[in-house]
């Protein structure tokens, strides 16, 4: 990777260094987008039969999986993944069951009830990408959460054919609706319902840009309500290291995001120049060894080493970016966190790495890219639940409060308002005229 010094660079060449490759979607991927989804919607399962073939190569009988065909998938799978699974699925409940909500009632003032209520989301669709990866671990971090907040209805859909070990596990999670189909068109039957797939009311999972595309425009579209879990992109980790850290252990946390996609983006802070040689020389080495060498290569190649003073200036730089993964190997590691203002999810010490949350750890691999971590959460619990507030006066509370209401009412110049709290004050004084007196 080039290794370039962080405070010679100018403040232009700095944000350049930093940057994404634009997330904004071109017209054509638009238009071909907006033609699925308008397929779908007009003719439902024979639509998405015909995509299946077209892009998927498929010839799809039935879209959804008979629980035969479930029972027989399970069968194919090897004792140790499944042990795998058992073990990382553990982990993920522990981390997720803990995150229950806490329900807020109390009064704001006399006689006035404010509650913050927390209710599962009724219908979720999870989006497997098939393709380049079974990812049998998104699963894990889609289904788990899902069950653990009570949505009652958790559809999964992925691209055919299915590979047995995602069937496998959605069925472990507690997913009993899976369909054969991926794309746009899995989240165009999602968000409109079809024949066969239920339309739900939020999309979550990765996918590639015609699953993301859809997501955005049907979020959009007037012909839904859907909402969608967050704008999710390329595979992104930044490391933090000092002179004592291990250039091999950084190397192997760099490729092991590198090798997700080409547009990957890896990035290496350190204040030791030879941390940043020793861990090129480490990235050759290991990169020969993967099977993914080309895809991690490629990633490679637009990645790059910045050399900063000090590991203030290096947490400064990882703020500016705001990295889905932050990984920390320094001396005193946690000591650094205090300084982290933006990162999706943060590794920290030399045992720590990013591979543990991908798959077992137990906190969530969806997680912001694209500097999103600055404000957008990694995805948790919360995220399959809906919150409401409810609120309930007494007649001495309304008498309290209601002054305040109608000021505001009228001075907005809404008459309407200021009279619905009006009519009421009114009735109470008629009916205890010392209590409206006192009050
Ligand atoms: N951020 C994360 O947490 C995370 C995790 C895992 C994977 N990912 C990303 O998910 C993506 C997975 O992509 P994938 O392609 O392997 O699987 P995918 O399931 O997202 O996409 C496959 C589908 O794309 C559609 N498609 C392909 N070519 C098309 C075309 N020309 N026109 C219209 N539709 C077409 C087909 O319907 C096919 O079923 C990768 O970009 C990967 O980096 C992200
Ligand atoms: N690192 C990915 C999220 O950026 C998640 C993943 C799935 N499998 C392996 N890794
Ligand atoms: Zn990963």
């Amino acid at each position: 990777m080039d290794i370039l010094t962080w405070s010679t660079l100018s403040d232009d060449e700095q944000r350049r260094v930093l940057q994404r490759s634009p997330l904004v979607a071109d017209d054509s991927l638009e238009q071909s987008v907006r033609q699925i989804i308008d397929a779908v919607a007009s003719r439902g399962d024979a639509a998405l039969m015909e995509f299946n073939l077209r892009f998927d190569g498929v010839s799809t009988e039935s879209l959804r999986l008979t629980q035969a065909e479930i029972a027989a998938a399970g069968t194919r799978v090897s004792p140790e993944l499944k042990q795998a699974i058992a073990t990382a699925t553990a982990n993920i409940e522990a981390f997720h069951g803990a995150q229950q909500f806490r329900p807020v009632d109390l009064e704001t003032q006399s006689g006035v009830r404010c509650e913050l209520r927390s209710e599962a989301i009724a219908k979720v669709g999870l989006y497997i990408p098939g393709g380049s990866a079974p990812l049998i671990s998104t699963v894990m971090m889609l289904a788990l959460p899902a069950k653990i907040a009570g949505c009652e209805r958790r559809v999964l859909v992925s691209p055919p054919p299915i590979d047995d070990a995602i069937v496998y596990a959605a069925n472990a999670c507690g997913i009993t609706e899976i369909y054969r189909v991926g794309g746009a068109q899995a989240i165009a039957a999602l968000a409109l319902g079809t024949e066969t797939i239920p339309a739900v009311d939020k999309i979550f999972g990765p996918g590639n840009r015609y699953v993301t595309e859809a997501k955005r425009l049907l979020s959009q579209d007037r012909r839904c309500t859907l909402s969608i879990d967050m704008p999710a992109g390329p595979s992104e980790v930044l490391v933090i290291a000092d002179g004592d850290a291990d250039c091999e252990f950084i190397a192997a946390d760099l490729l092991s995001q590198a090798e997700h996609g080409p547009d990957s983006q890896v990035i290496l802070v350190t204040d030791s120049s030879a941390i940043a040689d020793g861990v090129n020389g480490a990235l050759t080495r290991q990169l020969a060894q993967l099977s993914r060498r080309e895809v991690a290569a490629q990633a490679l190649a637009s990645s790059r080493t910045l050399l900063v003073q000090d590991m203030r200036q290096a947490a400064q730089v990882s703020n500016l970016y705001g990295p889905e993964h932050l990984i920390i190997q320094t001396r005193a590691p946690r000591e650094l966190l205090t300084d982290i203002r933006a990162a999706g999810s943060v590794f920290l010490g030399g045992y720590t790495p990013e591979s543990v949350g991908d798959y077992a750890s137990g906190t969530n691999h969806v997680l912001p890219t694209y500097g999103y971590s600055r404000a957008v959460s990694s995805l948790s619990l919360a995220d399959f639940s809906r919150r409401f507030t409810v609120q309930e006066l007494t007649a001495t509370g309304l008498n309290a409060i209601g002054q305040t209401v109608m000021t505001l009412a009228l001075s907005e110049g809404l008459d309407a308002h200021a009279n619905a709290v009006k009519l009421r004050l009114a009735s109470l004084a008629a009916v205890n005229p010392a209590q409206a007196e006192n009050d």
